[in-house]
């Protein structure tokens, strides 16, 4: 028969590389940590000793702790006093920044006001949420518009002097780390350093702060349908969390058990989203957690999930394709999927 009579498999730049290395068998049982102070590092062999360590936690676990993240500690502080301070105002007042009331998820979201597991009744939790703003009003004026879905401004409480400085601080700070992990993961996806740069022009990077008051432990055990955030995954490329010291996050293994993410003091926790799961047709792990606040007092974290610029398609790398397979997810713009799964999250609580 001659050579082009039968459908041949397409060709791709690479061997799916690691779509042949992935070890899905492998299960985990702890979350690995990882040292950052080698991302300054001027010598291209160390960068690659990190990103592969990075690798592998990527495709095994879909966690891992960073320590020498670079935050400086009085900017998470400065940021939960401001939290604790927003938390512990009127109800009412609290309730004229409703999340409900921005077309972007923009402002606060009260105790049960989000159902992160649709098989939940609401998570224990209140939050408030905030995305990109410039951290003085007179620079990047001109900065890019956005027509996205999730395009808009943020709300901020007024009469709380003191609380849109910190916050808007931490979000810069926690913003800088997540542009130093990008290249990290490009390098871990056998990808060119700067594969992300111009997916990552206008940081799609919302911030929020949560708070979870204690679980009644009889609560628990009578309803496991109320947590402090329900089962889920993250919805953009990775979440850079800090936690602090009460415990409750848990991150399931692929054998269904739930490993406890154990505070570790000086590093923030890193966590895939299905952003890159979608990248990666899966290889790179977008794992399921949630929070149980069992510490029998208050409960902190701020999560800051770092996605792609939201016109950017979500379409499989190279390296995560084997030729001729299908891919696992249908191709959409990173906006339009974050939207969609913010829509599920509080369609519970609409008012309408
Ligand atoms: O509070 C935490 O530790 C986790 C929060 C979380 O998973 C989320 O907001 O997506
Ligand atoms: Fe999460």
């Amino acid at each position: 028969m001659g050579h082009h009579h039968h459908l041949e498999l397409p060709e791709t730049p690479s061997p799916g590389y690691l779509l042949a290395n992935r070890r899905t068998e492998s299960t985990f049982e702890e979350i690995p940590v990882i040292d950052f102070k080698d991302a300054n590092s001027k010598d291209p062999v160390i960068r690659r000793e990190l990103a592969d360590r990075i690798r592998d936690a990527c495709i095994n676990v879909g966690f891992f702790y960073l320590k020498n993240h670079g935050i400086s500690h009085h900017f998470i502080t400065d940021t939960i006093d401001a939290g604790k301070r927003f938390f512990s105002l009127p109800e009412p007042v609290k309730m004229e920044l409703d999340i409900h009331k921005s077309s972007n998820y923009k402002g606060y979201t009260a105790l049960l006001g989000e159902n992160t597991n649709s098989e939940g009744q609401g998570d224990l939790h209140e939050g408030f949420d905030i995305g990109w703003e410039p951290q003085e009003a007179s620079v990047e004026e001109n900065a890019p518009i956005d027509n996205s879905p999730m395009n808009g401004g943020n709300v901020w409480p007024k009469d709380l002097p003191g609380f849109k400085e910190p916050v808007l601080a931490y979000y810069h700070a926690a913003v800088d780390l997540g542009k130093r992990l990008f290249p990290l993961f490009a390098l871990a996806l056998d990808l060119p350093e700067n594969f992300f740069d111009d997916k990552t022009t206008k940081p799609a990077a919302i911030m929020r702060i949560l708070h979870y008051p204690p679980q009644n432990l009889t609560d628990i055990a009578v309803n496991d349908k109320q947590i402090g955030i329900g089962a889920h995954t993250d919805y953009e490329c990775f979440t850079i969390l800090w936690q602090d010291q009460s415990g409750g996050l848990q991150v399931q293994n692929m054998k269904g058990q739930w490993i406890d993410a154990v505070p570790i003091a000086g590093t923030v926790v890193v966590n895939l989203g299905d952003q890159f799961a979608r990248w990666t047709n899966d290889i790179f792990k977008s794992t399921l957690h949630r929070v149980m606040n069992r510490s029998g007092h208050e409960r902190f974290s701020i999560p800051l999930f770092f996605g792609t610029d939201y016109n950017v398609r979500l379409e499989p790398i190279p390296s995560c394709a084997s030729p001729g397979s299908l891919a696992k997810y249908d191709v959409v713009t990173a906006g339009d999927y974050v939207k969609s799964r913010l829509e599920a999250t509080y369609s519970h609580s609409a008012t309408n």
